[in-house]
């Protein structure tokens, strides 16, 4: 045992949970496409955030998801807003953009080696669904990524959760099980029926001011640095107690089934 150290806990010690170092940070790190983040990604990320101590998690939007090629991925300026609209009420919750911000495809290998040039102080625990972990075996440089930080598993409805073979630093956690996908909120949008209590409050409402997942595409140019409003509507960050339209809140709106 380090003598700096205090004595694992038995929850550390079925969990592999490595004894806190002292001087160091703990930094969760939830990357994910978030087209759009939901409460499934949320709920991981807190209960993690409990279960390992950490400090902060921090949500790192991809920029280009390489194993997403072929479909309809959102503009990464939408992504990155939805999760900062998302994560904003959580004081441990931050948002990256290195992601974003590298050209090409999105590799979590670039991704931890930019946190740990930004936070060389943090130690660094990757959170992933079962069904994330269940392909990282064929994510670029899977070998040297366990090196790079912790991974931590947790469980999501519909797939099974495992330990890649050969890996050394991963958890496997029982979260409590939220049966959504951004797949799901995607077809429900374009549906028509609502996506409320499934995401955040102003996730939703940013979806329905820009008219993400509806099928049709916006007016605004690719690429742009913040979500331009249409013309003619407000442009202050969504907001939980100012709807664009009462009829879209549930809770203002008598005639909804949501
Ligand atoms: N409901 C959930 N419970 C636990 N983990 C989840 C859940 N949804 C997503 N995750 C995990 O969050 C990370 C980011 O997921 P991602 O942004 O691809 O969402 P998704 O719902 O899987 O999206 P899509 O349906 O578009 O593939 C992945 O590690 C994924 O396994
Ligand atoms: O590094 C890779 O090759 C790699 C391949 C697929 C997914 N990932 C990462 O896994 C996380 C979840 O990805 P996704 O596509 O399920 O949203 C996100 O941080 C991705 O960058 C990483």
């Amino acid at each position: 045992m380090n003598p700096t150290s205090a004595p694992a806990t038995a929850a550390e010690t079925e969990l592999n949970i490595p004894p806190r170092t002292p001087g160091r940070t703990r930094l969760g790190v939830m990357g994910g496409t978030f087209d759009p983040i939901h409460h499934g990604h949320l709920v991981a990320a807190s209960e993690v955030a409990t279960v390992f101590d950490l400090d902060e998690v921090v949500f790192v939007p991809t920029g280009e998801p390489w194993q997403k090629a072929g479909q309809d991925v959102s503009d990464a300026e939408d992504r990155y807003l939805m999760t900062v609209v998302a994560t904003a009420s959580n004081p441990r919750f931050t948002v990256s953009r290195v992601d974003i911000e590298r050209h090409g495809p999105t590799y979590t290998i670039d991704t931890l080696r930019d946190l740990h040039t930004q936070r060389p102080e943090a130690e660094l625990f990757f959170i992933t669904g079962a069904d994330a972990m269940a392909e990282i075996l064929t994510w670029k440089g899977a070998e040297e990524l366990w090196r790079l930080a912790r991974f931590v598993g947790v469980t999501r409805p519909g797939h099974v959760l495992s330990a890649p073979v050969g890996s050394e630093s991963v958890s496997l956690l029982n979260v409590p099980a939220m049966a959504i996908s951004s797949t799901d909120c995607r077809a429900r949008v374009a549906a028509g029926k609502p996506v409320w209590y499934l995401v955040p409050d102003g996730v939703v409402q940013y979806i329905n001011k820009y008219g993400l997942y509806r099928g049709a595409a916006t007016d605004r140019p690719p690429g742009h640095l913040a979500a331009t409003p249409p013309a003619g509507s407000e442009t202050t960050a969504p907001s939980p107690s100012a709807p664009t339209d009462p009829s879209e809140n549930p809770r203002s709106d008598p005639r909804s089934t949501a």
